[in-house]
Formats: structure tokens, sequence, C-alpha cells
């Protein structure tokens, strides 16, 4: 294989509160849908990699857990989970909510920040929703309390300057090769991805009603005689009421979650599948280290 001495390689990961974009911001530089997006905070579980490939550069995202103070043994989970990954990185882009003023969780963040060496960018986020004139005492703020290699302004929704981003977080890339192959967008096995989609779409259906204690355990993955794959996914829930909402009345809402979450991963995997969807009650499933193992939340 011919080494193209132009070539950059590396990781990055996203860190930043919950809710400020930062699933939106992957997705957006992906251009797939891979990772879970919600409007609800802590939305994003395990560490999930998603590679970027373009002519001279190959970038491996990490997005990490909404970092923010533990509360119970799965927020010490994604914590731990999240500061591990700062020191292997190459590059840290810190996102931020140019709507919201610097508070308790990005200081929080900028306490673990000083612990490491990696460089970190800092990535002004939703600026499609401030007036110009609010970003530059924005920038000031955070520029105040660290050292940033670098600054950049996005909208990760509207992908307003994706490209700047990119520029930027290529200055500290080492030369390297091409690690993965063009086509290949996450190195989650489908399962987990799988997985996310349907939490994903539980999550949305059910809007307030249910906290974060809900999770998804694909059971069974099998390809039947037609060809279609059989997929069977259990929703676990921490109490009776809870699978009762998320049943719903005559188990209305728990069909439109397997509808739409039925054409997410057909589009993943490119064929038809029949989703077998259950609701189960697993007890207080966030507290006990058993449970999150089970789940893959190692
Ligand atoms: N207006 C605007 N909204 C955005 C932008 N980026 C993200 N959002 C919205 O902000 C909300 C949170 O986005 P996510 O990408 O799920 O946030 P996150 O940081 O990954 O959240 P966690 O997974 O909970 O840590 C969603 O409703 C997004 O649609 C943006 O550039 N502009």
């Amino acid at each position: 294989m011919e080494v193209n001495k132009d070539h950059k390689s590396g990781f990055v990961s996203v860190i930043g509160r919950p809710n400020v974009g930062k699933s939106t911001l992957i997705n957006s530089l992906i251009g797939q849908k891979v990772v879970i997006m919600s409007d609800k905070p802590q939305t994003t579980r395990n560490k999930i990699m998603c590679v970027l490939t373009l002519d001279d550069a190959q970038i491996l995202f990490i997005d990490t857990p909404g970092i923010h103070k533990p509360k119970h043994k799965l927020g010490e989970y994604m914590l731990k989970a999240a500061e591990n990954t700062l020191r292997e990185v190459d590059v840290i882009f810190f996102v931020v909510d140019a709507t919201e003023d610097i508070g308790g969780g990005e200081r929080y963040i900028l306490e673990l920040l000083s612990l490491v060496k990696t460089p970190v960018i800092l990535v002004v986020n939703k600026i499609d929703k401030i007036e110009k004139t609010k970003l530059l005492p924005i920038i000031q703020k955070y520029s105040a309390c660290y050292e940033f290699v670098g600054v950049v302004p996005i909208s990760a929704m509207e992908h307003t300057n994706l490209d700047g981003l990119i520029i930027e977080v290529k200055k500290y890339l080492e030369p390297g090769p091409q690690y993965y192959p063009e086509d290949m967008i996450t190195d989650q096995p489908e399962r987990l991805v799988i997985a996310e989609m349907i939490r994903e779409k539980v999550l949305h259906a059910t809007r307030d009603e249910i906290p974060h204690s809900i999770a998804v355990d694909i059971e069974e993955i099998t390809t039947r005689a037609n060809e279609d794959l059989y997929i069977r996914a259990v929703v676990y829930v921490e109490r009776e009421s809870q699978k009762g909402i998320v049943i719903g009345a005559k188990g209305q809402l728990l069909k439109e979650v397997g509808k739409l979450a039925r054409i997410d991963i057909e589009n993943l995997l490119g064929s038809k599948i029949f989703l077998d969807l259950w609701v189960k009650v697993k007890k207080d499933w966030r507290n006990k280290e058993g449970s999150l193992r089970s789940f893959g939340y190692e």
C-alpha cells in the first residue's frame, strides 16, 4: 500500500454539557443518523465512534456522555468514561450552547479539561439562535477561563461553518493512515446502534412522562428464510407504571415506536425487518452494577 505523507488521522472527543448539541454535530459531520438525538438531556450513554473520511484525513469521533456531577452509579460510569477518553484522544471539541450563559456545568468541565494536556477547541454551537453581536462576549467569557487552541462558532443543525471546524481540527492531527474503509461510519456493533434507535423513539414518544430510566436490549437478530431479519428487542423500565406508559392504550404507543424504529433500522441495515418489541420491568436497573454491565455500559 502506498503511504501518503500528507494524509492525517486521529481521534476527536466531543464533550459538553447535556443538550448542547454534541450528537447533532457528529451527525451533521458524518451525514448519517447513527448517534441518538433527543431534546432530553443525557441520551448518549455509550462512547459511539463515528468515522469521517476526507480526501486528506480520517477523523474518528467519540461521542461522550454529557458530563455532569454523578448522582448515581450510571452517572459515575458516564463521568469516568468521559474522563478516560479525554486523555486518549488527539483533540477535544468542547461544545457549548451559545444561547446559554456559562454555568456550573461548563465550569465543571473546564476543571476536568485543566487535568489533561490534549488540545481543546471551543465549539460554540446554536449560533442560528443568537444575534451576531452576542457572539463575541460569549467567546471572551470562555476564553478568559481556559486557553483554547481554537474557537469555532457553528450551527450544527444548519451546518454553518462545519468546514471551518474541519480546517481547525486538521491542524492538530498527526500524519497517519486511513484506518477504516471509506464506507464505514461507526465501529459500534449494529446491535448497539439498533438499541439506541429504539430508545430514541421511546423517549420521543413518551415525552415528559418517562425519565431516563429506560434501557433497550437486543435479544436476538436472525435471518429468516425469506432473507428478512427478525429482531427481538426488550425495552426495560424501572416501574410497573412506566410499563403501562410505554405500551400505551391498546398498545398504541408501542406500536408507533415499533413502526418508526423499524423504518430507521431498515435504512441502516438495508433490508426488511420484523421488529418484535417487548416491555419489561427491571427494578432500579440504574443503580445495579450487574445490570449496567448486562446493558453494555462497562
Ligand atoms: N437551534 C439549534 N438547535 C440545535 C443545534 N444543535 C442541536 N440543537 C438541538 O439541541 C437539542 C439537543 O441536541 P443533541 O445533539 O441531542 O445534544 P447532546 O449534546 O448530544 O445531548 P446529550 O446526548 O443529552 O448529551 C436537540 O433538540 C437539537 O435539535 C443548533 O445548531 N441549532
